[in-house]
């Protein structure tokens, strides 16, 4: 089945950007990561979605190579995560903003633009693509918490990175920017970036061609929107989802799955 997407059917990219196997990682006593194994395609949207304190963090701090894993196999755009190599090829973008208050928005990006070899043309375009162009001349430390979110989700965009990996970016934005964000994900996409976009609002899966479902540190499944509605028969993709947690046994993933 082709994954559907607002823009309708695309072909399902056949390169993985990253690969995963049993992918276990801890923090603390816990058990975070429980055997995930999954691929992301080259040149689409995944998305990362699961209840708060499901793993999405967790994972992604894995695909930047800044969470250490107890086992498994992970490649990120055929490295491992971490490597020398993949500085240049991957954009991150964080919860917690890590742009510099002192500093204008336009020169934050600018910033970040030079960074990664960029022009000021393009790092004008990164704040035009966040709908932040009336706010460029302002000090990001007077940004309401939506706008602060956009400078750095600007500073992720300007790299133009192969793999860009997001956590919740569209928090807090209202549906209009979303709307337009989602859109600007899916330029990118069509493109050759592949991205993958944590989010806890089961719509925005909409947006995406491949969901990975995480519970409780564990992979539910990984499918397409339209899947998803089959497997929870319902459109609603939030009741799909939650008809799907219920189905699978307690404590326990769909696949079955049980950690080292
Ligand atoms: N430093 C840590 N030490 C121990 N446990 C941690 C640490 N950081 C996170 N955890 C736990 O790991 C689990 C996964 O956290 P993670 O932040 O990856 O979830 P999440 O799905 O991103 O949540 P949210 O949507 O709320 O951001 C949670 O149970 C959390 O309490």
């Amino acid at each position: 089945m082709l994954p559907a997407t607002a823009d309708g059917p695309v072909a399902r990219p056949t390169e993985a950007a990253v690969l995963a196997r049993n992918l276990h990682v801890r923090r603390g006593r816990a058990h975070v990561l429980r055997n995930l194994t999954f691929s992301i395609p080259s040149g689409s949207i995944t998305g990362l979605l699961g209840p708060s304190g499901s793993g999405k963090t967790t994972l992604m701090r894995v695909l930047m190579g800044l969470q250490v894993f107890r086992s498994g196999d992970v490649t990120v755009l055929g490295a491992s995560p971490g490597a020398r190599v993949l500085r240049a090829q991957l954009g991150y973008m964080t919860q917690s903003p890590s742009v510099y208050r002192d500093l204008t928005v336009r020169d934050n990006v600018r910033y970040f633009a030079t960074l990664h070899g960029r022009s000021r043309a393009q790092a004008d375009a990164a704040v035009e693509a966040v709908g932040l162009v009336p706010e460029a001349a302002r000090l990001t430390a007077s940004l309401s918490g939506g706008q602060f979110n956009r400078v750095s989700l600007a500073c992720a965009l300007v790299g133009d990175p192969q793999l860009l990996v997001m956590d919740e970016p569209t928090v807090g934005l209202d549906p209009v920017l979303r709307a337009e964000l989602w859109d600007h994900f899916r330029r990118l996409a069509q493109g050759g970036t592949t991205l993958l976009v944590s989010s806890h609002v089961m719509e925005e899966a909409r947006h995406c061609d491949e969901l990975l479902l995480l519970r409780e540190g564990r992979l539910l499944a990984q499918l397409s929107p339209a899947e998803l509605a089959e497997r929870g028969h319902n459109q609603d993709l939030e009741q799909a989802f939650l008809a799907m947690i219920q189905e699978s046994a307690p404590d326990e993933g769909v696949d079955g799955r049980e950690e080292s």
